[in-house]
């Protein structure tokens, strides 16, 4: 085990590359205190999603003290998610099925089965407090704040519908994944979370949906003190939703503070454009790199054009 700490994330010296790929992550720290809703930001590619599924314990990285989660090593102690203490909410509609990893979700499923962990209920009312290890009241609290239809047919829905089966599965259910492999564990589940990683999963949600979400999130970690890494590119709302925030650029921790110390929110409008004003100032070093050093400039098709401008065709003007 690790030394004792007192946050909720800890990353330390992080280093990370895809099979055969440069490394993203090279010298990665990251401190996350309880109760913290931290927004992660950052340009595409910059390793939101690759860090929050470290984060997860879907990649193995270093040894057990690289990456902690309530003291716990995130990838090697594994009844951080048979708990439900870690929960992940991301990607596409998929399951994962122990080594074979995320399946694409396809067939003719409804909204009930999902969310009752593949039993079909027949009589409702019946079935509502048997399923082992999930709090029917929280379950059915999910149900009503993301106005889901238990009749929905997955494959007939829409993509913000089908979102929101996703995300009350996400918040009943520990990981998929670890119900497969050890079923047993279903019967000690706690499907209250400690901590919660989200890697855009509102963006197909309509904005009452969205907020009543956040909301939702809000209380949690407010009532519980429990901890929300929240990855995202929409910043509407969360200027008041958030307690901090941490910006990556090319797997760098460029930022982290919290949202009430930030010196450019004193200023700025909102913080849209005070993470864009991050984002366009990395373009503008690139552009700077390019115009000092010619070796960066990019061979354009037009440079060996007939119809390019120069010196030897100064003489035909
Ligand atoms: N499975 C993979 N194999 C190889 N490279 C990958 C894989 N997944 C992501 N990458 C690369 O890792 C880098 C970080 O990707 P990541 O998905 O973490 O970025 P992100 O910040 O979440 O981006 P976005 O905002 O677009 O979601 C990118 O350069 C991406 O191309």
């Amino acid at each position: 085990m690790g030394k004792a700490n007192n946050q909720s994330i800890q990353v330390s010296g992080l280093q990370f590359s895809y099979d055969n790929q440069p490394p993203i992550f090279a010298d990665f720290n990251l401190d996350i205190s309880p109760g913290s809703r931290c927004l992660l930001v950052g340009a595409n590619g910059s390793g939101k999603t690759t860090l929050l599924k470290i984060l997860a314990g879907k990649h193995m990285v270093g040894g057990r003290d690289v990456v902690r989660v309530l003291d716990c090593s995130a990838f090697h102690d594994t009844q951080l998610v048979c708990s439900g203490d870690l929960a992940y909410l991301g990607g596409s509609w998929s399951k994962t099925v122990g080594s074979a990893g995320d399946i694409p979700l396809q067939g003719d499923f409804s909204a009930a089965h999902m969310i009752f962990g593949g039993r079909m209920p027949l009589l409702h009312a019946v079935l509502i407090h048997s399923v082992e290890g999930i709090d029917p009241v929280r379950r059915e609290n999910l149900i009503e704040l993301l106005d889901i239809d238990l009749k929905w047919r997955m494959h007939k829905v829409s993509d913000g519908q089908r979102r929101r089966v996703q995300i009350c599965m996400g918040l009943l259910h520990p990981f998929q994944r670890t119900l497969f492999v050890r079923p047993v564990i279903m019967t000690i589940a706690k499907p209250q979370f400690q901590v919660l990683l989200l890697d855009e999963v509102t963006v197909d949600l309509d904005v009452v949906a969205r907020m009543d979400l956040l909301e939702f999130f809000k209380e949690e970690c407010e009532q519980r003190g429990a901890t929300i890494v929240y990855a995202t590119h929409i910043f509407d709302g969360l200027e008041t939703w958030a307690t901090d925030v941490a910006y990556i650029q090319d797997g760098e921790l460029r930022r982290s503070q919290k949202l009430v110390e930030l010196p450019e929110l004193k200023n700025a409008s909102n913080l849209l454009s005070v993470v864009e004003s991050w984002l366009r100032s990395e373009t503008k070093r690139e552009n700077k790199l390019v115009a000092a050093s010619p070796q960066f400039k990019k061979a354009s098709a037009f440079d060996n054009s007939p119809f390019r401008s120069s010196r030897h065709m100064a003489y035909y003007r």
